[in-house]
């Protein structure tokens, strides 16, 4: 894989099985995978990522957002933490067994906190504009670059991404970039992130 990342987002629309389905064909091309299903319980995601672990999606593939608790015990490649996240919780010992931490972040501030407090990357976003987040202006690539140059874990990039936008986004400094409807929506998923991983200059299967 090349150092520059891609990570698609569940949309929390899609049945498992159906996640299942798409995410066994993409899984190869992307860093991860994350379980975001914001509408189920931590006893409903841990049955589901189990789920998509069983049906051969590989466990460093898959990130689980909002429950350390279930990277943990699944081990699973990394987990992504809210904005909202209580600072202890990533210097927490939960947190320390858990191969990569991910916090979402919205400030340059928030992000020297978490990356003082032990975060692996942060994302963050959005930054072009998203139906996800209607009614809040985007932050843009001028303050991407600037939170870029604040800190020294990976920022990778959310909100709005295209495939025509991804080198403005890797220009401004991001490690990488998060997918949500640019995947879920595309009536080939494969094909969307086959056009992403293009633009991203890492095509090879790993
Ligand atoms: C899950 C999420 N978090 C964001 C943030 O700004 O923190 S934006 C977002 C959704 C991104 O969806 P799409 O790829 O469809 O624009």
């Amino acid at each position: 894989m090349s150092e520059k990342e891609l990570h698609v987002i569940s949309d929390g629309k899609l049945s498992w099985s159906a996640l299942a389905t798409i995410a066994l064909q993409i899984y190869p091309y992307v860093t991860a995978i994350h379980i975001r299903e914001k509408m189920k319980s931590l006893d409903e995601v841990f049955i589901g990522v189990q789920y998509l672990l069983e049906q051969g999606i590989p466990a460093k593939r898959v990130y689980v957002n909002g429950f350390p608790s279930i990277a943990l015990a699944l081990q699973t490649g990394g987990v992504q933490l809210p904005g909202t996240t209580p600072s202890l919780v990533i210097q927490d010992e939960l947190c320390r067994g858990i191969q990569r931490i991910g916090v979402s972040v919205h400030h340059a501030d928030e992000a020297k906190w978490r990356e003082k407090e032990g975060a692996d990357y942060v994302m963050f976003g959005h930054i072009f504009a998203t139906n996800s987040k209607q009614g809040v202006p985007p932050r843009g690539l001028e303050q991407l670059r600037q939170l870029v140059n604040e800190i020294n874990i990976p920022v990778i990039a959310i909100g709005g991404m295209t495939p025509a936008r991804v080198q403005s986004v890797l220009d401004a400094g991001a490690s990488g970039i998060a997918v949500m409807s640019g995947i879920w929506d595309a009536a080939d998923p494969l094909g969307a992130v086959l056009a992403y991983q293009d633009e991203l200059r890492q095509i090879e299967v790993s």
